[in-house]
């Protein structure tokens, strides 16, 4: 597997504060890393960085063996890099398509179509306003808006969060058929363990903003005494949205 990103040593946070401590780890075309962690330890903060939306202090990024340390958002995000933030980016005012025609740079409309076969029901619901949606459908459209940028690493903040098993089901059916037929490099926070390590092939492990642990998905699977350790495997029940 051809590394496609590379993150070394990376010290990052926001303005005086520092949250990420020498963080490195790499990403291969097409793999699927999940990064896990308890609360509050940097998950986001380290998907951020990759964005380059934090304060970057030392440490350097390379995509494809180049090094795009000094490269900003934007200039990342058309290399190749797709964000999903945790709070769903859509506009409540505009219709499912008018939200993916805002998602459009240079493609042409037809591409919204692509982004249909990826999520059918948002064309079923294409003149619905973003507000009129459930919390699945929204993140559904939020990824497939970040799916028309046609990126070739995908991050994705906590997907699941707050929504119903069956829709959980349906995003990590889409998030691997991505994965397996676009070759799409993903990279998933997600504090839903269990989806994450059995939706993984390698597993990265954040504590107090340091890696602790890297490793094949499957194998932490079983590592209790890892996961109890590191990460919160009892999951709080929560109020589900469809
Ligand atoms: N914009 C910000 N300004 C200052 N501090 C921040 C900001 N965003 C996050 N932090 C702090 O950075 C630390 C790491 O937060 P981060 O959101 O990256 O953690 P996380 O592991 O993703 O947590 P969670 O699982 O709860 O989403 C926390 O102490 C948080 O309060």
């Amino acid at each position: 597997m051809s590394e496609l990103f590379t993150l070394t040593k990376a010290v990052a946070g926001y303005g005086p504060l520092t949250i990420l401590h020498e963080v490195s780890f790499s990403i291969g075309e097409g793999e699927r890393v999940c990064l896990i962690g308890r609360n509050g330890v940097g998950k986001s903060t380290t998907l951020k960085t990759i964005m380059g939306l934090t304060q970057w202090r030392s440490g350097a990024v390379h995509w494809r063996g180049q090094d795009v340390t000094r490269s900003g958002t934007v200039q990342r995000s058309c290399m190749g890099i797709g964000y999903v933030p945790q709070t769903r980016d859509v506009f409540p005012s505009l219709t499912v398509e008018e939200n993916l025609v805002a998602g459009l740079r240079n493609q042409p409309r037809s591409e919204i179509e692509r982004a249909y076969r990826w999520f059918p029901r948002l064309k079923e619901r294409r003149g619905n306003g973003g507000s009129e949606l459930s919390g699945g459908e929204q993140q559904m459209l939020s990824v497939a808006r970040t799916l028309l940028g046609n990126p070739r690493l995908l991050l994705l903040d906590e997907p699941l969060e707050g929504l119903a098993p069956i829709i959980c089901q349906e995003l990590m059916e889409a998030f691997e058929r991505l994965s397996a037929e676009e070759g799409v490099a993903i990279l998933l926070v997600e504090q839903k363990v269990q989806e994450a390590l059995s939706f993984a092939q390698r597993a990265l492990i954040l504590d107090h903003g340091a890696l602790v642990h890297e490793g094949g998905a499957a194998e932490l699977l079983h590592d209790s005494r890892l996961l109890d350790r590191y990460v919160s495997v009892t999951e709080v029940p929560v109020q589900v949205a469809g």
